[in-house]
């Protein structure tokens, strides 16, 4: 028997923690279970605004962050000790019936610089792999997806029109069939309903405990609670040497969002609002663990209520999602056959036809049949988002500027039906090599993986249709994931990071053909929720290309970007940008936006990588630039390495079949070209092409076929033509001879 895992609530849009909107909905379930949101609201008593304030904040309850969330026994309880030691307090918010309570947080992502390490299957494989769970989620029936959709349209301040709004049901159209859906309920909801029962007994038992420890906590009880410290007991240093009592700082937190919100009512004589902000910075430093610096940032994007929010969702994990690989099944296919191997799934939602939460799962969902014949990937929701906003067409050709592990190539492909040509680009080698595997696994056959930095672009290859950067971020918008954001970013890294990210969108946006028939798109995204990361890098690109202007994302859900932010005004388009929220959305926190090219890049248009610009005018001859990332001569050869003369045979094989195709005899070709003198470049040329280049395109004023713009004449399209994937990158060997 295998091990069951708890993974989250129906992920809803856009109120998805909004679990009374759920539990409403479990029409099949025990009556029993009606109860629980009652009690959960009991089990929080103290705050004065429960229905709305403190809403969400219930459903984002804090019961375990990354890496911490082991306090669980067999029966997939929470252990209470475990559980306060790792929040910090026993105080913490129940986890809800719906929701998972140790999260995926048990593993090592590194989220941060290298963007959001969600999507690589391998890291999120070992999230599954030998976890004892067995306490259950909530069930939606068939009928719930409906109302639950429902719900998000009727409650979505936000919601757009958008091709999203054509699908009918949770099923994309071509998957519509009540009965099978009602089989895959059936099938999760047999197994589970009486662990619902005991679940919920013991849950209830535990609210009130915690309601009774809440209650003698809490020091409100007069009308002006004392929360700011006074200098005497900040400098006493007895205190502040001991361990801080996590209940009281927990107390004290809620209490001085409650004075911040009624401040006139409610504060202390002779406090300022600075010093209860000033207060409220240094519990939740003490509390949630950040760095001042950061805590800080994160605290000034919201109202102090909401940010009290996004901390405590920052203790949770996201749901467990995966994305049904439409190269290779249906999305009804893909559920039915894991329903039948215990797991316990729904459809995310109505803004996504390919989207499946998991709520529980017998098997490891990295390792199953349907996993390694690449029917999906476990890919987090807000990860959908910038592909559905580049929205690619079949027969595009379109650039991943930095697309390892490859989530978003994959399924930029499978949008694309596997037409066209993908060129997917990262500068970080090992990662590529995971991009690879990735686009393999899935039956990717129209990308080509590259491995430069993407500021070289488009020097290495532009004209696209459509460009996706999803930019190396500091990830400060999958903090669950990656509790070590939580310290290690420091000022330096909010600027050397937005310096990178305006450099490489202006690199993405010289990349896109503005003349594109079918797109002239691009889309910047990042795991980030800070300005300077966001709207800040998107206002760089609109001063410095007047060429683009920002455009609908085309999104049903998500929040409008900034267009001021503390003093800073940014070009009232912004509004068209959208920001994504772990304690709002139920998503890892995420940025897009999506800008149109209305014309050529200007001609005095500061390059996107000014050292190209610099060393050009001096340099005369053609120019060498080792893009070897630095220590990756290493392991050449680890993942093959590049034979050169191997690639010459596949290349030259594909040209003469190519040649067949078109009725045309290679070798009577060959010696006419012996004839007239011609030479290698055109081998090139036609490679190039075949790779999905438009003949007559054009990079720096030269055609794009020659590779000389890498100062490598064969330099390699290193192809597996009659396979899938090929790779292109600048050979070390002819770099020398060059
Ligand atoms: C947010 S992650 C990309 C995730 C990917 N789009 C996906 O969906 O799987 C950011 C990526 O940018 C890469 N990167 C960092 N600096 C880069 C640069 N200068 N050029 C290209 N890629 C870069 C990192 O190696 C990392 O893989």
């Amino acid at each position: 028997m295998g091990v069951g895992r708890r993974m989250g609530k129906k992920q809803g849009v856009p109120a998805p923690l909004d679990e009374s909107a759920v539990t409403r909905k479990r029409k099949n379930l025990p009556e029993k279970e009606e109860e629980a949101p009652k009690k959960r609201r009991r089990g929080r008593g103290k705050e004065g605004k429960k229905t709305e304030a403190v809403k969400p904040l219930k459903a984002t309850a804090a019961v375990s962050s990354s890496k911490q969330g082991k306090g669980k026994v067999p029966n997939g309880k929470p252990a209470k000790v475990e559980k306060s030691k790792v929040n910090g307090s026993k105080n913490a918010p129940k986890a809800s019936l719906l929701e998972d309570e140790d999260g995926i947080s048990d593993v090592e992502d590194d989220a941060s610089n290298d963007g959001d390490a969600i999507d690589d299957p391998d890291v999120l494989e070992d999230r599954f792999d030998g976890i004892k769970f067995g306490g259950l989620d909530a069930l939606g029936s068939a009928s719930e997806d409906e109302e639950e959709d429902d719900d998000f349209l009727d409650s979505a301040d936000d919601v757009m029109d958008s091709e999203e709004e054509k699908i009918t049901g949770m099923w994309s159209e071509d998957e519509d069939d009540e009965d099978a859906e009602e089989k895959l309920t059936a099938a999760n909801i047999a197994g589970l309903s009486q662990q619902l029962d005991e679940q919920y007994e013991d849950e209830e038992a535990e609210a009130d405990a915690e309601r009774e420890d809440e209650i003698l906590q809490t020091n409100i009880a007069g009308d002006r609670p004392k929360v700011v410290e006074d200098d005497e007991d900040e400098e006493g240093g007895g205190p502040s040497l001991l361990a801080p009592d996590l209940q009281l700082l927990r107390s004290r937190i809620t209490d001085t969002v409650r004075v911040l919100e009624d401040f006139a009512k409610l504060a202390e004589k002779g406090r300022s609002r600075a010093e209860y902000t000033k207060q409220l910075l240094k519990d939740i430093c003490s509390y949630y663990g950040y760095s001042a610096f950061l805590a800080e940032k994160l605290f000034n994007l919201f109202h102090p209520r909401e940010a009290f929010e996004f901390f405590e969702a920052n203790e949770k994990a996201r749901p467990v999602v995966i994305r049904t690989n439409t190269l290779r099944t249906h999305r009804r296919e893909l559920a039915q056959a894991l329903s039948n191997r215990g797991v316990s799934l729904q459809p995310v939602g109505k803004w996504s036809k390919v989207g499946l939460q998991i709520f529980e799962s017998q098997v490891p969902l990295g390792a199953t049949p349907e996993y390694l014949a690449g029917h999906y990937i476990l890919q987090a929701a807000s990860s959908f988002l910038p592909v559905m906003a580049l929205a690619p067409q079949e027969h595009e050709r379109v650039l991943d500027m930095a697309a390892a592990p490859g989530g978003k190539t994959t399924y930029i492909a499978a949008l694309m039906k596997n037409t066209g040509c993908i060129f997917a680009n990262d500068s970080n080698k090992q990662r590529a090599k995971g991009l690879i595997g990735n686009i393999h696994r899935l039956g990717v056959k129209n990308t080509i993986v590259c491995n430069y930095s993407a500021l070289e672009f488009p020097k290495v290859i532009g004209g696209f249709d459509r460009v996706l950067l999803d930019a190396p971020c500091s990830g400060t918008g999958v903090i669950a994931k990656d509790a070590s954001v939580k310290t290690n970013k420091t000022e330096k890294d909010f600027l050397r990071l937005p310096h990178l990210q305006k450099q490489l969108l202006l690199s993405a946006i010289d990349s896109v053909d503005h003349a594109s028939k079918t797109g002239g798109y691009i889309v910047y995204s990042t795991c980030s929720v800070t300005v300077e990361e966001n709207e800040e890098v998107v206002q760089y690109a609109l001063n410095r290309r007047t060429n683009v202007k920002l455009v609908s994302t085309g999104l049903v859900f998500g929040r409008e970007g900034y267009t001021s932010y503390m003093g800073k005004k940014f070009h009232a388009s912004l509004n068209e940008t959208r920001r994504y929220y772990p304690h709002s959305h139920n998503v890892d926190g995420f940025f897009v936006a999506k800008f149109k090219k209305m014309g050529p890049t200007p001609k005095n248009a500061v390059p996107s990588n000014p050292n190209a610009a610099k060393t050009k005018p001096k340099v005369q001859e053609p120019e060498v630039v080792d893009r070897t990332p630095v220590g990756a001569e290493e392991d050449e050869d680890e993942f093959g390495g590049f034979d050169d003369e191997e690639d010459e045979m596949y290349i030259e094989r594909g040209r003469r079949a190519a040649m067949r195709k078109k009725g045309i005899d290679p070798r009577a070709a060959a010696k006419g070209k012996k004839d007239d003198g011609e030479v290698d470049g055109e081998v090139d040329g036609k490679s190039e092409e075949k790779v999905g280049k438009k003949p007559d395109e054009k990079v720096n004023g030269k055609p794009e076929g020659k590779t000389e713009v890498n100062g490598n004449a064969k330099s390699k399209a290193a192809s597996k033509i009659n396979g899938t994937t090929k790779t292109l990158k600048a050979s070390k060997k002819s770099k020398k001879s060059s």
